[in-house]
């Protein structure tokens, strides 16, 4: 078998576009949906996505704000700034880049945010929300996994979901999704004595670690719904995730790609929960 590839950039667009029409709409009644985008340091790979984050807002009628600021900034300074940030009537989305230098606690920044600005789904309310089924912004990455898959009209209902990794961010969201989407759902991580005993029983796996070749195709029941969620560098310095990409898409009925996959995904629904939290201003 080779699977299908499913493509995130595709998935996107669609989704963006519809981002688009409901901005103008918004803007059309006087609310001109807004993100903040903070910055901490000179990391340049974070560099690199949150000039990306504000190209997706400019491209799709988004107001973005970027404030990049020096390593030294303290953690009283940038929880001053979120909380004007939170004040602030013309920004919707606050997003603050992760990792921050260690002399700031992203636990206690995260937290400051706003839960109706909270964009990323990382505050404990957010959490909680997502945890007891109640409206509240949901991670970016693993709900735009769930949107692929709705892509190709794969329901979780009474499937077997695997997935590996258990992170705040995407590991444990991811698991909540499927569980709400009525999947049966097993998390596997690093203390998982045999990984491959539960993968081989799944329908759909995602792969969330930041390891290559966590999954390959020894693995994986033919058939199989495949998500890769990571991104790390081969030997080359080539983008590459967590799956055997050539060896499971011989078994797989469908797999995501790195790049191409998830990623775009994860920008997408930032602008989705960007304007989710606009339309709750402007009601
Ligand atoms: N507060 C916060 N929120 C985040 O959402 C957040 C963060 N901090 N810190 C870093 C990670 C990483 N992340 C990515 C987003 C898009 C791609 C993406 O678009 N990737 C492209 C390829 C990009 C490339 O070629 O380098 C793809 O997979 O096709 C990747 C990674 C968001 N993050």
């Amino acid at each position: 078998m080779t699977a299908r590839i499913i493509d995130g950039l595709a998935v996107s667009r669609q989704i963006r576009a519809e981002v688009a029409q409901r901005a103008a709409a918004l803007t059309a009644r006087g609310v001109k949906p807004g993100l903040a985008v903070l910055l901490v340091g000179d990391n340049p790979a974070s560099q690199v996505y949150v000039r990306n984050k504000v190209k997706a807002c400019q491209e799709n009628g988004l107001h973005s704000v970027l404030e990049q600021y020096p390593a030294t900034l303290t953690e009283a300074e940038l929880l001053a700034r979120i909380e004007a940030l939170n004040a602030d009537p013309t920004i919707h989305g606050i997003l603050v880049q992760l990792p921050l230098p260690p002399h700031i606690d992203a636990h206690k920044v995260i937290e400051t945010i706003s839960p109706a600005k909270d964009v990323d789904g990382f505050h404990v309310a957010s959490a909680g929300a997502l945890m007891v089924g109640q409206p509240g912004f949901k991670p970016c990455t693993p709900y735009g996994c769930m949107k692929l898959l709705e892509s190709i009209g794969c329901d979780p209902k009474g499937k077997h979901a695997v997935v590996i990794g258990r992170s705040n961010i995407v590991g444990k969201p991811m698991a909540m999704m499927l569980l709400q989407a009525s999947a049966t759902v097993t998390i596997c991580h690093s203390a998982t004595p045999d990984l491959a005993y539960h993968t081989r029983q799944a329908d759909i796996v995602v792969a969330a670690v930041g390891k290559r070749n966590v999954l390959t195709a020894d693995m994986v029941k033919p058939g199989a719904v495949v998500i890769d969620v990571g991104m790390n560098r081969n030997d080359e310095g080539k983008l590459c995730g967590d799956v055997d990409f050539p060896g499971v898409s011989q078994v797989a009925s469908a797999i995501t790609p790195v790049p191409g996959g998830v990623g775009p995904m994860t920008i997408t629904m930032l602008l989705v929960n960007t304007i989710e939290s606009a339309e709750r201003a402007a009601n």
